[in-house]
């Protein structure tokens, strides 16, 4: 093919070559990628470099990225595997010689440092969700049948990874232990090797586990290198063993590159320039202790702002951009990166299965969550009941008085509050599973909008929805409201309602941003605020309309419709006068006789409404609170789903 025409392929022709073509070399060059370095919440300051000028090439074989803490290793990772947006960094990265496309993050494996696996289900089970996920149909061979193919993947992958004998086994949670940690983090890698990449990143895949089992791990990692696959990984401190299984390395200090090149060639480069590893001494320790003591000496050189430029000269990244290696390097890269850059002709980005299979595999995936911890969803219908329970004891059969009317409208209101900072709250839950959604989405498993139906709202809301359902029914008997089918589904309707605006309030803020601290209070301010708008506070001093402001308040179109549902056609007579007709009404003789009595001696619960100014003679009166209620869930959802969304967007 014309190396120039190659540059007008769409971005589905490259995915077409790509997914035939297995990935042989990753080359980049001068990569340059910094971040922003925010001193407070909303003041940026300079950008920080992360990384500075570095280049390489990664070819078919075991290739390590070594350095300190904080030297750049993971930011070169994500780089090289299309976790940070082009916009973000300067350089080049190259494909087997072509440009990196779009969606080659969907085509890598990539084993982050902290899982997300799934920790009630089986190590099986997390990896046959990856594998439904992220298997196209296009990579799935004719013959046997799409489910028959993607078992036999994870069955193949288990073996491969001699996960076997814990294959039933639940990953385990923080209240229940599970497998081991080494067993943990092969499952990991099986959930990305079981989409057969032919290019694996592993972010410090040894980092806690024992010797012998990241050395084990490490051998592993060797074998399926040597069938041909390109793996990279960072590591911290390796020991000798490890090393000695690495085909390259790129030695990172402080953002810069101190060498590039073949593993074996590397204590004969620093021999070159001068710093001799002892033979007894590992290389791995040797190298490191050297870069670190470097990275603490320019530190406080700069400190006092006297770096010399003859120390300049000295330094190691200098040293081995003036080497010979570079230049080797650098021709090298010359030739493969000679060729124009392409601009992609299409920003879609094409996952590999389709919307309604990525729902009704997460949906999957939250039902067994939900169906294997019972006790942590019951536990919550069965505190509500219980609290209800004993409001409904306290409150028994509340007599059809004017007392028993004030009962009404308190015990409506403190159901509302219940449900806004008791039962919506619980919806937080969703901040902790954010970066397991953040990562399964950068590694193509679905989309937004299938995460969100899926698995956030069945895993959140049955709870929820039950825990409502069950105590505000125990609440409506045993406290003796209106005994009416209609009134009964309304009551339950709106409760319901409210529960979903409030949940929708909680999810927005945990999806909207990080800090923990601020999806807590977030909420809380915004129901506080509720309260207050749409209470009996006389807030006329605020300068907009407060009939408007009222409609924003779900305690106030939650209180209004239980109102208006409740009170219409009922009165509330003085106990002494308690002979009622039968349908909820005084009986006006002997009422005409007290009247000239008291005037308190009856209430009808129209007067009522009409007392907290809440209209209720139209059809219009009743619905406009569920409609309201419905408005809010929508429009949180709505931000909540704009929220995900820019999480995901790549860094
Ligand atoms: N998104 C970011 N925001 C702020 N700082 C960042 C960001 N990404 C990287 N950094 C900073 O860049 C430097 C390099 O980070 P990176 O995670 O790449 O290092 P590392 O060598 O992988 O470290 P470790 O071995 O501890 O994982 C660190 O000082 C880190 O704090």
């Amino acid at each position: 093919m014309d190396p120039q025409k190659r540059y007008l392929l769409t971005d589905d022709d490259l995915s077409y070559e790509f997914d035939r073509k297995k990935v042989k070399q990753v080359s980049f060059q001068d990569l340059s990628y910094s971040v922003p370095q925010r001193r407070y919440v909303c003041l940026s300051s300079r950008p920080k470099p992360v990384l500075q000028s570095v280049s390489g090439i990664f070819r078919s074989g075991l290739n390590a990225i070594l350095g300190p803490t904080g030297s750049g290793k993971t930011s070169l990772m994500d780089l090289l595997a299309g976790r940070i947006s082009h916009r973000r960094f300067t350089g080049d990265i190259r494909v087997n010689g072509q440009p990196q496309p779009d969606h080659f993050r969907f085509m890598a494996g990539y084993v982050v440092q902290q899982d997300f696996l799934e920790g009630v289900l089986s190590v099986r089970e997390n990896i046959h969700f990856s594998a439904s996920l992220r298997l196209s149909k296009r990579s799935l061979s004719q013959g046997e049948s799409d489910r028959q193919q993607r078992a036999r993947l994870v069955e193949e992958v288990i073996d491969k990874l001699g996960l076997s004998e814990v294959a039933d086994s639940r990953i385990g949670t923080d209240f229940s232990r599970g497998v081991s940690g080494g067993e943990r983090k092969r499952t990991h890698i099986a959930t990305e090797l079981v989409i057969a990449p032919s290019i694996l990143f592993l972010d410090e895949p040894t980092s806690g586990l024992d010797a012998y089992t990241a050395l084990k791990l490490m051998r592993q990692l060797k074998t399926l290198s040597q069938e041909g696959r390109l793996i990279v990984v960072t590591l911290h401190q390796p020991r000798y063993a490890i090393l000695r299984l690495l085909d390259r390395v790129t030695l990172l200090s402080a953002g810069e590159t101190v060498y590039h090149g073949e593993w074996t060639d590397v204590t004969g480069y620093f021999s070159e320039i001068g710093y001799q590893c002892e033979e007894k001494e590992n290389p791995g320790d040797f190298f490191l202790d050297l870069i670190v003591r470097e990275s603490r000496f320019l530190k406080n050189q700069l400190k006092m702002h006297e770096i010399e430029t003859e120390y300049n000269e000295r330094r190691l990244a200098t040293q081995y951009i003036s080497s010979h290696n570079y230049n080797e390097l650098y021709k090298q890269l010359e030739d493969i990166h000679r060729c124009k850059t392409y601009t992609s002709n299409s920003r879609v980005v094409r996952y590999p299965t389709s919307f309604i299979w990525q729902f009704l595999i997460t949906l999957l995936r939250s039902s067994r969550v939900v169906g294997r911890s019972p006790l942590a969803y019951l536990t919550h219908t069965l505190l509500a009941s219980l609290g209800y329970m004993l409001f409904g004891l306290i409150l028994l059969q509340s007599p059809l008085t004017p007392a028993g009317l004030h009962d009404r409208y308190g015990l409506f209101t403190m159901v509302i509050l219940h449900h806004l900072f008791g039962l919506a709250t619980g919806t937080r839950s969703i901040h902790a599973r954010k970066q397991q959604f953040i990562h399964e989405h950068q590694q193509g498993y679905y989309r937004t909008l299938p995460y969100v139906f899926g698995q956030m709202l069945p895993e959140f809301f049955p709870s929820k929805v039950l825990s409502s359902f069950v105590a505000s029914t125990i609440l409506y008997f045993m406290f003796g409201f209106k005994l009416s089918v209609t009134s009964y589904l309304l009551y339950i309707l709106s409760l319901q309602l409210v529960l979903y605006s409030a949940s929708s309030i909680t999810m927005f803020f945990s999806a909207l941003t990080n800090n923990i601290y601020l999806t807590i209070i977030g909420p809380e301010f915004l129901f506080m605020f509720m309260v207050v708008i749409g209470g009996n506070f006389n807030y006329n001093l605020i300068p907009f309309p407060s009939e408007a402001l009222k409609y924003f308040s779900i305690v106030r179109l939650g209180v209004k419709t239980l109102l208006i549902n409740e009170l219409t056609d009922l009165e509330f007579c003085l106990p002494s006068i308690r002979n009622l007709t039968g349908n909820g009404t005084c009986l006006h003789e002997t009422y005409h006789v007290y009247k000239s009595i008291s005037v308190d001696s009856y209430i009808s619960g129209e007067s009522f409404l009409d007392s907290q100014l809440i209209m209720y003679e139209t059809a219009w009166d009743l619905w406009n609170g569920p409609l309201g209620l419905v408005i809010h869930t929508m429009f949180f959802f709505t931000l909540t789903y704009v929220a995900l969304r820019i999480a995901v967007r790549k860094k």
